[in-house]
């Protein structure tokens, strides 16, 4: 169970780059295994193209590493808030996108525009507040994680609904039911970022979407009564 979660993580994390999501080292990945309270992810700074299955951190909900031999990513508290936070989740992905990050640097929340964004995200992809002095001195990570969770909150938003943010001044995050679901979204996100920027240069006029339109699209592809495909 453990050795499978870490292929997927480590195979979820060479994803990235094939994407076009990050450059160098910047970004990662982790999995959540909720049974044995054990998370994976990317060892810090690895080159992805160096990066070997092997290569994988176990760290425990508190951190802890309990597997590896390389100290685990630098964002990793940020996916513990998260894990804890948003019991559904089980995968989380962070990046460095070109565009995502570029709404993340200004501030901006991603409105949805269009059938695109409403197929995966149920409406405005949310940008966190700017985070105090206090906590970036403190334990910034862990308080990357806390102000996402608190954006949520504060806006009402479902995280399952949802599965991403930005948080401001840094770079977007995303999550799904596992790793792999995670990358889906990240991808996602970067291409409706992308589309929103261009409608915006476009037509700065643009209206968010029609809700009626916004929840056929997002429905179809989730809950009970979805139908998209072959279902
Ligand atoms: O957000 C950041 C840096 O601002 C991270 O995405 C790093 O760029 C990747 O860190 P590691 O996972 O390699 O520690």
């Amino acid at each position: 169970m453990l050795e499978q979660l870490k292929e997927d993580v480590f195979k979820a994390n060479l994803a990235l780059p094939k994407h076009g999501l990050v450059t160098f080292t910047w970004g990662n990945v982790s999995g959540i295994d909720r049974e044995k309270g054990l998370v994976v992810i990317k060892p810090s700074g690895v080159e992805y193209f160096e990066m070997r299955s092997r290569d994988m951190v176990v760290v425990d909900l508190d951190g802890n590493v309990v597997e590896g031999d390389l100290k685990p990513s630098s964002d990793t508290a940020t996916h513990l808030v998260l894990y804890k936070q948003f019991p559904e989740i089980g995968g989380i992905v962070h990046t460095h996108s070109t565009v995502a990050t570029s709404w993340a640097q200004a501030g901006k929340p991603i409105p949805a525009f269009g059938t695109t964004q409403a197929d995966y995200f149920y409406g405005e992809i949310p940008c966190t507040r700017p985070m105090t002095e206090e906590e970036i001195k403190g334990e910034y990570e862990l308080e990357t994680g806390n102000v996402i969770v608190e954006t949520f909150k504060s806006l009402n938003i479902d995280p399952n609904q949802v599965p991403g943010a930005l948080v401001y001044s840094h770079a977007p995050f995303a999550w799904g039911k596992d790793a792999n679901d995670a990358v889906h979204n990240a991808v996602v996100l970067e291409q409706v970022a992308t589309m929103a920027w261009k409608t915006l240069t476009i037509n700065p006029e643009t209206p968010p979407m029609d809700q009626t339109l916004l929840d056929r699209h997002y429905l179809r592809k989730h809950g009970a009564n979805a139908y998209y495909g072959q279902k």
